[in-house]
């Protein structure tokens, strides 16, 4: 649905000039919620801006819903852009107007009738539940709901995709999590392909099916979640999973273990140790549900024999486990 290929973008600034996006490719599926993560200065949102192009890459191609944007000027670009919802970290809401002149505003601008704008505010305002507030003032509103108005604004043209820039970094945990909750019922009840760009791990875990992390204009690794972490020496895995700082270093072996879909991983522990006359301590153990299921990332210290330690981490390799050796014993 969406399609980026070896885009790339460079500012001039006054300390020289800044690559913020380095040949950067990613393809987001039909349905998808995908999520962008990275630093401040990551370039994120120069990358999401340039799938609306409201900046345009230097290079490289974007392509959204079967059209390539970079390709397109004038009225084609604006027609095309009317397929791609827009939400903000800031709402970006015109005070003088009511909720429903928020939500009418590009329906306007397109051209829509009176009768049929009013129709389809009153239609999207149900669906993000503020059908009971349109005709109320920005300023009488939540933060959550000034997202929600935001939200209805962005999908009013029906857009087969909505680009979510730090949509929920204004907004305190409780309506950070209400909002995400509309945010998947709207991507499956309307089958909408959502971009998202975020700071916040815990964003992508609650909320996407993919996700890239991007460092310094590049993306450094991207795939589906459940894909990523099960993934040895996988980047985001560790934030996904925070176990903490490792311990001082004490002649023993560490190893991580994820599991996906197990109810617990302590037969699994205690089997280890078993089998294989192992000391085992379990250090930290992290607990998600991606997708659904019920994930984990499991840090054990072993002390062993090299030879013990390397048939355990095969035996757990053999029963399907994603293991990460840590550190060795020394
Ligand atoms: N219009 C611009 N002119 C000059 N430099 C820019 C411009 N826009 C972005 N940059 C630079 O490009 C780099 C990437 O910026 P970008 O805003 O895309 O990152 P980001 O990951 O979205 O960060 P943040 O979360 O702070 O917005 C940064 O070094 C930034 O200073």
């Amino acid at each position: 649905m969406i399609t980026l290929e070896q885009v790339s973008k460079t500012f001039a600034a006054r300390s020289g000039s800044v690559r913020a996006l380095d040949d950067v490719s990613l393809h987001v599926e039909q349905g998808e919620i995908y999520g962008v993560i990275g630093r401040s200065g990551a370039g994120k949102s120069t990358l999401i801006r340039t799938v609306n192009m409201l900046e345009r890459p230097d290079s490289g191609t974007v392509t959204v819903d079967g059209l390539e944007l970079t390709g397109l000027e004038g009225a084609e670009l604006r027609r095309a852009r009317q397929r791609i919802g827009m939400i903000f970290q800031q709402f970006n809401l015109l005070a003088s107007r009511t909720v429903r002149g928020n939500v009418e505003l590009a329906l306007e601008i397109a051209g829509v009738d009176r009768a049929a704008r009013r129709a389809r505010s009153s239609e999207i305002l149900e669906l993000v539940g503020l059908g009971d507030r349109a005709g109320a003032r920005v300023f009488e509103l939540s933060g959550g709901q000034k997202q929600r108005v935001g939200i209805a604004r962005a999908l009013a043209g029906n857009p087969s995709v909505l680009l979510s820039d730090e949509a929920t970094s204004a907004l305190d945990p409780e309506t950070t999590a209400s909002i995400l909750g509309l945010l998947r019922e709207l991507n499956k009840e309307l089958g909408l392909t959502i971009l998202l760009i975020t700071h916040e791990m815990d964003v992508v875990k609650t909320l996407c099916d993919s996700a890239a992390l991007m460092r310094d204009g590049r993306i450094v690794e991207q795939g589906r979640l459940d894909d990523i972490v099960v993934r040895e020496d996988s980047l985001m895995s560790p934030d996904l999973f925070p176990l903490g700082e490792l311990p001082e270093p004490r002649g023993t072996t560490i190893i991580e273990i994820t599991f996906v879909g197990l109810a617990s991983e302590e037969p699994v522990i205690s089997r280890l140790a078993r089998t294989h006359e192992l000391d085992v301590s379990l250090l930290g153990a992290a607990i998600e549900t991606i997708h659904g299921r019920q994930t984990g990332r499991t840090r054990l210290e072993i002390s062993g024999s090299a030879s013990q330690v390397d048939a355990a981490v095969a035996d757990l390799q053999g029963q399907g486990l994603a293991v990460n050796r840590v550190r060795e014993a020394r």
